[in-house]
């Protein structure tokens, strides 16, 4: 099991052109099969220790990995059953199953068991399970159960399929009562009923523990609101090569001072404060915290840290030609003082971080013409608001909002998005929930310009101060307020 950072990101039609060049070149569909379904028999036999398993199949090659499970599981002395929707329809599939010597239950009548392993559906689910109209993207998590509707025997989307009515039992409702029931509920690939390449649910999972992605990690694994129906995610080997533009956030190399370091050589940060002076403060503190030698903030501000350099904000302060980023739109306003400040902002020449009300007074034209280099951070209602509303993917969305500023776009949430525009793009894996709180956007402004400002490329500078971040979320526990994330920066790069 390989752990998911920097690990190269795949739709499921790169992921089959991936296994399909590695079957020209002679390797069966059985053998990668053979592969999969090994790796999954000895993942869920370390985690499943002595508990009985019991897998679920489906009519794909998801259920095929299953059936070879399996049989691998039983030969290595574990105790296992097998549970199938209906007869595989793939001739993959249907091989693995004839290699499978056990009984096979049906779906509608098995009994739980302390771990449950879904190999129903993977990356060829394409429409919802029960036969409905999709969901809106971002809908959370509904209560186990609250979708029902397949009939066992019938298959959505086949001719003879009808929706469930009483009496019958529906896949989705089997799925989320195993699940529910077991100790340790393990995805093949992916949980059966979310869409691969969107983030979107087709169809609600159960939560799951673990999911075993199959030879690449997919956006489903990433995305909201998925990826929270995944529970922790490791990647399984099976051996076909995958690249990608796409990967997930990786820990920064960030070297610390060497002896020849001062406070310029670390880099200097401006942050321009405006009607909200906290906001400014919480940023300038970010970027100190980060790593950054000298924070100025330019502005009306008071207080605490005094290693802080204020200084009243005009032209000649921000002429400093030491300055490596500037940092402008946390608090800022958007009132003609504001407009004043971002026009001489964007006159000054240094790196930029645009975030907040900076991005309510730009438009993505005026963006495209600046020279220096541009990290944008905008949350949801700023890219709405900036780049119009969407119902691409948020991958997508980020990747045309860089290509068309020619800026790296940090498109924040829970599941952030970084794209430059050539195409690259690092996902962050789920930050901690917490972050939900304000000013902790201001935080992640500060400490992406104190990257900037550290010399890093402008894609590194937002990954590392991202990925700072998230780590210092993570540190800081539940019910943080912004003042702890900023000066849990220090203990995240210290963990580097
Ligand atoms: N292609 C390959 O070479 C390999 C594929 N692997 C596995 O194969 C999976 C993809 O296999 P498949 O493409 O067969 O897809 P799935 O196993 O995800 O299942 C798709 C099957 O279900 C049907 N279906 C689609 N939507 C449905 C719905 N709403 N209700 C009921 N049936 C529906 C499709 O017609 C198709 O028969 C991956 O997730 C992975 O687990 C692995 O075995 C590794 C090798
Ligand atoms: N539920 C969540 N899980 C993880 N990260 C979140 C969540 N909600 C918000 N965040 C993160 O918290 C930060 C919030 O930024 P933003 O909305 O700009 O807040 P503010 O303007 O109050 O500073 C972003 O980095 C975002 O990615
Ligand atoms: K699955």
């Amino acid at each position: 099991m390989i752990r998911i950072e920097g690990q190269p990101v795949l739709t499921a039609a790169e992921m089959r052109a991936a296994e399909d060049a590695v079957i020209a070149t002679g390797v069966t569909v059985d053998t990668l099969m053979d592969r999969a379904g090994t790796a999954i028999a000895h993942a869920v036999r370390r985690l499943a220790g002595s508990n009985a398993i019991l897998i679920l199949c489906g009519p794909g090659n998801n259920g095929g990995d299953g059936y070879v499970a399996a049989r691998v599981l039983a030969e290595l002395g574990a105790t296992v059953r097998v549970a199938a929707l209906s007869e595989p329809r793939t001739d993959a599939a249907s091989a693995a199953r004839a290699g499978w010597p056990g009984p096979i239950e049906a779906l509608a009548e098995a009994k739980p068991a302390p771990v449950l392993v879904d190999a129903l559906f993977g990356t060829g689910l394409t429409r919802p399970l029960n036969g409905t109209s999709p969901q809106t993207p971002n809908t959370p998590p509904a209560k186990a159960g609250a979708q029902l509707g397949t009939a066992i025997d019938d298959v959505p989307g086949s001719p003879n399929w009808t929706p469930a009515s009483a009496g019958e039992v529906s896949v989705v409702e089997r799925l989320h009562t195993l699940t529910t029931a077991a100790t340790l509920a393990i995805a093949i690939d992916l949980p059966s009923g979310l869409a691969t390449d969107s983030g979107h649910a087709l169809t609600t999972p159960p939560v799951f523990h673990l999911t075993l992605a199959l030879g690449a990690l997919k956006p489903v694994h990433l995305l909201q609101p998925a990826a929270r129906y995944c529970g922790e995610i490791r990647l399984l080997d099976i051996g076909v090569p995958v690249t990608s533009q796409i990967e997930v956030l990786k820990s920064p190399h960030l070297a610390p001072p060497g002896p020849d370091a001062h406070k310029y050589t670390r880099g200097m940060v401006g942050v321009i404060a405006g009607t909200m002076a906290g906001a400014a403060d919480l940023a300038a503190l970010a970027a100190m915290r980060a790593g950054a030698g000298y924070v100025t903030l330019l502005g009306d501000s008071a207080g605490p840290p005094h290693a802080l350099v204020r200084a009243a904000f005009s032209d000649h302060a921000l002429a400093n030609d030491r300055i490596g980023a500037l940092v402008i739109g946390p608090g800022l306003g958007r009132d003609d003082t504001a407009r004043v400040r971002l026009d001489a902002a964007l006159a000054a020449s240094h790196p930029l971080v645009l975030d907040g009300d900076a991005l309510r007074l730009l438009d993505p034209d005026r963006i495209r013409a600046l020279t220096v280099p541009v990290i944008l951070t905008p949350h949801a209602g700023e890219f709405d608001a900036l780049f119009g509303r969407s119902a691409d993917d948020k991958i997508t969305r980020a990747r045309d909002a860089a290509a068309r500023t020619g800026a790296i776009v940090v498109f924040k949430g829970a599941d952030t998005v970084i794209a430059a525009p050539d195409g690259r793009v690092r996902l962050a894996p789920g930050a901690s929930d917490w972050l939900s709180t304000a000013g902790t956007g201001d935080v992640l402004a500060g400490a992406i310009g104190a990257m900037l400002a550290a010399g890093l490329d402008p894609l590194a500078a937002a990954a590392a101060g991202v990925w700072l971040h998230g780590e210092a979320a993570r540190r800081s526990g539940p019910a943080f307020i912004a003042d702890d994330l900023a000066d849990a920066l220090r203990s995240a790069r210290a963990s580097l």
